[in-house]
């Protein structure tokens, strides 16, 4: 318990004058108003609480923390005031490297911590252990927070600490997807990859079969990297393409074929039905709803994630994606309490609708957007352009390596350019004629660049002329030209 430090006491207000919180989309707008000077008052060490009675408390310290952490020390609002409530062992680091650099063979450098803690990813400062230190930031590490008391503004962490928070961050992301005990989901040898301790653990390094279970983000990233180990890799998957989520049919028949090319099996439109052990009690197989059996000796499991709400769902989940429910300035309808990154429900306010991404460019914006709202009570809008990108294949002596980004929403009609030759470019085009969005492999700076002007802009395009281009280069002239 907290030392009983002198008794010291601060307080703020909330920031505007009445809180509201719209529900968008097709939901009816729900204004909750709140009184409009609510003031919050930290009790001082007297109250025997454990985080030494910061001010500013996140869950979580993964990717959004982190960016999140970046923006209190540019404000000067950090040192002595700040506590972050991790799940991890480590400080916030860039998730995506774990399934790319993370997973090279070790004579080809993977990635390791402390190489890539955030904000590494967007060309920032690497905040090691000793920059949270150096910026007087508290931060308790393999404590999860287990409960949570609105009106007492107070969290237990699983340890039994008792943290006490003026306004509360919560950055919790989301937990990977299981497949259910009772079909062998939790058995020796079957992996799933949410964070570094995850991929650690990965026997990837050891393998000689392998299953990769979900054609989604993860199931490709990691059948590409076993590429570069030379497995025996084996992908199924409900669907009866890859990227469900965002492919047409014809971008993923280019992606299988590709890595077709380098090994890769696919078992489409197929289930599990069971995953089962061998006498040395790891997995030993996949078995299929159609009763085929795939041999193994190490499974990946990518089938999702959901977002980790607990133990805040009386702050409001949002039931049609899930995930805590904020506004546009990341505000919950509970004064002083926030939500940023994959947790969060928010307005995307270029599509009128409610959305969740799962995505750490998102992460990184939706943490600074909040900070500069709690910090300075700005009241502009969050205004997210989604941003999604890949890459696989680009370990060393990889025939070609793969770089994907898109922007925009994927929704109306696509036109196709380009076949890896080395660029594909995909225009996804509403029955107005305006582009929604933009998909492109392997472009150079400049063309990628332009990705998010075409999508933010939503110029009219000429379908017929896109469709006649005769490289990707003439279409992106053609879209350039409609801005
Ligand atoms: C393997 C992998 C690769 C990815 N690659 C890409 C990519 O290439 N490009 C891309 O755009 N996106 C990628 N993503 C998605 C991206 O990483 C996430 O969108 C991003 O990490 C979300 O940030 P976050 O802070 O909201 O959640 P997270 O980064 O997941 O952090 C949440 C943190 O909260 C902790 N936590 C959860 N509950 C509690 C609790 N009760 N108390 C305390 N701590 C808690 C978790 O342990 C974790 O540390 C990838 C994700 C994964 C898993
Ligand atoms: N480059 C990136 O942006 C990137 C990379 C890795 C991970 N991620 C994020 O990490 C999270 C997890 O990624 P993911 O690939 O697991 O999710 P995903 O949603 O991208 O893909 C899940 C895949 O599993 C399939 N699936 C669902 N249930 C299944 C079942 N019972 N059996 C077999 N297949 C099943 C889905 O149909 C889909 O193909 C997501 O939030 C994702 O955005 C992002
Ligand atoms: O955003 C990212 O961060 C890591 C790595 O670049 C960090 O060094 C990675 O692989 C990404 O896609």
């Amino acid at each position: 318990m907290a030392s009983a430090a002198a008794s010291q006491c601060y307080s703020y207000s909330s920031s505007p004058a009445a809180w509201a919180l719209r529900q968008g989309g097709g939901g009816a707008a729900r204004v909750v108003r709140l009184p409009s000077r609510r003031r919050f008052s930290v009790a001082a060490a007297g109250g025997g609480y454990d985080n030494e009675n910061r001010e500013y408390v996140i869950v979580g310290g993964g990717n959004a923390a982190g960016y999140a952490a970046r923006t209190f020390v540019e404000h000067g609002m950090a040192d002595g005031r700040l506590c972050i409530v991790s799940k991890e062992p480590v400080p916030p680091y860039e998730r995506p490297a774990l399934t790319k650099g993370y997973l090279f063979p070790p004579e080809k450098k993977p990635a390791r911590l402390p190489g890539f803690h955030t904000c590494v990813g967007s060309g920032g400062q690497r905040q090691t252990t000793e920059w949270y230190k150096e910026n007087g930031i508290e931060v308790l590490y393999e404590d999860p927070v287990v409960a949570f008391d609105g009106k007492t503004q107070t969290l237990k962490t699983s340890s039994g600490k008792m943290l006490k928070y003026g306004s509360l961050i919560i950055s919790t992301g989301c937990e990977a997807s299981r497949l259910p005990a009772k079909i062998g989901g939790n058995l020796p040898g079957v992996h799933y990859i949410r964070d570094v301790a995850d991929a650690d653990s990965l026997s990837i390094f050891i393998a000689k079969k392998i299953v990769v279970i979900g054609g989604g983000y993860i199931g490709m990233e990691v059948a590409a990297a076993a590429c570069d180990w030379n497995l025996d890799t084996t992908i199924i998957f409900p669907e009866d393409h890859i990227m469900p989520r965002l492919f047409t049919p014809s971008l993923a028949k280019k992606y299988e074929e590709l890595y077709q090319q380098n090994g890769v099996k696919f078992i489409k439109g197929a289930l599990i039905d069971k995953l089962e052990a061998g006498s040395d009690g790891r997995v030993s197989s996949a078995v299929l709803k159609d009763g085929s059996v795939v041999e193994a000796d190490t499974v990946i499991v990518g089938i999702g994630a959901k977002p980790a709400v607990s133990p805040f769902e009386a702050v409001g989940v949002n039931s049609q994606v899930g995930g805590i429910e904020v506004d546009s300035l990341f505000r919950t309808s509970v004064p002083g309490i926030f939500a940023i990154g994959d947790v969060a429900a928010f307005p995307l306010k270029m599509y009128n609708r409610i959305a969740r991404v799962e995505h750490v460019d998102h992460a990184r914006k939706s943490a600074h957007h909040c900070v500069e709202t709690l910090l300075t009570s700005q009241t502009k809008a969050y205004d997210y352009l989604p941003y999604f990108y890949s890459r696989v294949f680009e370990y060393e002596g990889s025939s070609r390596k793969v770089w994907w980004q898109f922007y925009g929403d994927n929704v109306g009609e696509t036109v196709e350019v380009g076949n890896f030759d080395p660029k594909i470019a995909t225009f996804w085009i509403d029955s107005d004629s305006r582009l929604k969005g933009v998909f492109l492999e392997s472009g150079i700076s400049e063309e990628f660049g332009l990705l998010p002007q075409l999508a933010k802009s939503q110029p009219i395009v000429d379908k017929a002329k896109l469709k006649a281009a005769a490289s990707v280069e003439d279409a992106l002239d053609i879209a350039r030209s409609a801005l």
